[in-house]
């Protein structure tokens, strides 16, 4: 029964990950412990026995009397020794936890996340083998077999280039550490693996010449090895046929990139302010807010939300994340491999979700009745979320007043290293501060969706990203937005 964890996709999830990994390693030194006993034991018995090749036979009746009685007792007991392996049950433990183990789905999310990381913040290979993120340095090397899967799955999604270079920095290390290669084969990497998926890309990408030469020395190194000869053929076979290579890449580019790493703002002349005029209250407790784009209008609250409350919702959602989706074109929501983050619906029967829905209402005096629910999420390795607009395409008709007029988004958490949310028409991008809040008009005065409120999430490096959006519909508005210059 394989449960779907989705692990990749929630840095919060992934913290369960860190117990399971415990508890195996927990067993693993339970098991030495057994085996050592074992050794002690028949270490003792050999030591009784004083055994040496060289020792005289026996010539007297008590050490033949001693021969009798051993071979007669004490090889049948070394044999039931033997065979009793009480660390079955450390098995049956590990299997126990099996179905709660990442899935080949997390390998390929967290290496897809890895690869898109690399793209958009421009980090070289040979860095992040180093463990090296954007210039600082982490205690994140990798290995040659965790390069080595990364490189296999950039294959199958044929990033032949990048999979190329994680593969050699993987061979390169693995050469260096010879002591390892036994511990590595045994962890299911031998050495030929390189060999094998080098030849395999090689070929992908039309380099059947260097794919053969490597295939006739790995041939020769590894004589036993089926799987290079079932590659020779294949090979060969390419050749002959000139079969044209496939170098069409599995999934588009990503675009943005620039507004990711700097903080992009469309203009210089706006500015801070307290707002104390959108709700009475607010005389008393004005908000400090960044004006970041008139039209469409942007703004950005400070200091919104107190840390407890901050921390009090995140309890809220945190037990049951569930992978966020998309509203697909066939308006079907699916899961989405440009939404990698989960999240929880929240509605506003609990006091600190109350709080903030008044708190909304101050920011931007809309009445909230009949609004989506708060949703709060949780992004995972890498966690981003492509290009998009949040008003509802299929809301096909402006005058229905269905759709989504604006977001409020709040930080729950800061995030260290990446993560911004950006707006490339505007060319503007927010870095996550915790207790900040966003909010934006995501439709034109005439009801229609503004298309330049298209915007993104840009990848997680360093940190856990927590947000929370709250979308406002439009149909109980129609007497509260300001009136803006044009209709
Ligand atoms: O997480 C972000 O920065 C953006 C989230 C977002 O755009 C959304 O949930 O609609
Ligand atoms: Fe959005």
């Amino acid at each position: 029964n394989i449960v779907e964890n989705n692990y990749a996709i929630s840095i919060y999830d992934m913290g369960k990950l860190i117990s399971h990994e415990h508890y195996l390693l927990n067993i693993l030194e339970n098991f030495t412990d057994l085996l050592q006993n074992k050794v002690d034991t028949i270490e003792n018995y050999l030591e009784m026995m004083n055994y040496e090749e060289d020792e005289k036979p026996p010539n007297n009746a008590a050490e033949y009397f001693r021969l009798i009685r051993r071979l007669h007792l004490d090889y049948l007991n070394w044999v039931w020794y033997l065979e009793q392996q009480p660390w079955e049950v450390l098995v049956a433990h590990i299997i126990a936890i099996a179905p709660h183990m990442p899935s080949a789905k997390d390998i390929q999310e967290a290496t897809r996340a890895i690869h898109l990381i690399q793209i958009v913040y421009s980090l070289p290979t040979d860095k992040m083998v180093e463990g090296i993120l954007m210039d600082v340095q982490y205690n994140a090397s990798l290995n040659p077999m965790e390069c080595y899967t990364i490189a296999n799955e950039l294959f199958k999604d044929r990033e032949y280039a990048a999979a190329m270079e994680w593969l050699s920095s993987g061979v390169d290390m693995y050469n260096a550490e010879t002591d390892k290669e036994e511990l590595y084969t045994q962890l299911g990497v031998p050495l030929s693996n390189f060999y094998e998926l080098f030849v395999k890309i090689q070929d992908a990408q039309g380099g059947r010449g260097y794919a053969m030469t490597e295939l006739k020395t790995a041939m020769k190194t590894w004589p036993e090895q089926v799987s290079f000869r079932r590659a020779h053929s294949r090979l060969k076979m390419n050749i002959r046929i000139d079969k044209e290579p496939n170098t069409e890449k599995a999934r588009p580019e990503f675009v943005y990139a620039h507004c990711c790493t700097h903080e992009c703002r469309p203009t210089s002349k706006l500015f801070c302010l307290y707002n104390s005029t959108t709700s009475s209250f607010l005389r008393l407790a004005p908000l400090k807010m960044e004006l970041l784009s008139l039209d469409p209008y942007v703004v950005l609250y400070h200091d919104v939300v107190s840390e407890e409350d901050v921390e009090r919702i995140k309890i809220l959602a945190q037990e049951d994340l569930t992978r966020a989706t998309t509203v697909h074109e066939d308006q079907v929501l699916r899961e989405d491999p440009y939404r990698t983050t989960k999240a929880k619906w929240l509605n506003d029967t609990d006091e600190v979700t109350q709080r903030v829905s008044r708190l909304i209402q101050d920011m931007t005096n809309f009445d909230l009745s009949g609004s989506d629910m708060f949703q709060v999420m949780n992004y995972g390795i890498g966690g981003y979320y492509g290009n998009h607009y949040d008003f509802l395409r299929n809301a096909k008709s402006p005058k229905n007043f269905v759709d989504r007029i604006a977001t409020t988004m709040f930080y729950l958490s800061d995030v260290p290293l990446g993560g911004a949310t950006v707006f490339p028409v505007l060319k503007l991008s927010v870095f996550p501060k915790k207790g900040s809040a966003l909010m934006w008009y995501n439709l034109h005065h005439s009801g229609e969706g503004d298309k330049r409120t298209f915007h993104s999430a840009c990848p997680t490096i360093v940190g856990s990203r927590w947000v929370m959006t709250r979308w406002i519909r439009e149909i109980q508005q129609l007497f509260r937005r300001p009136c803006l210059t044009q209709i």
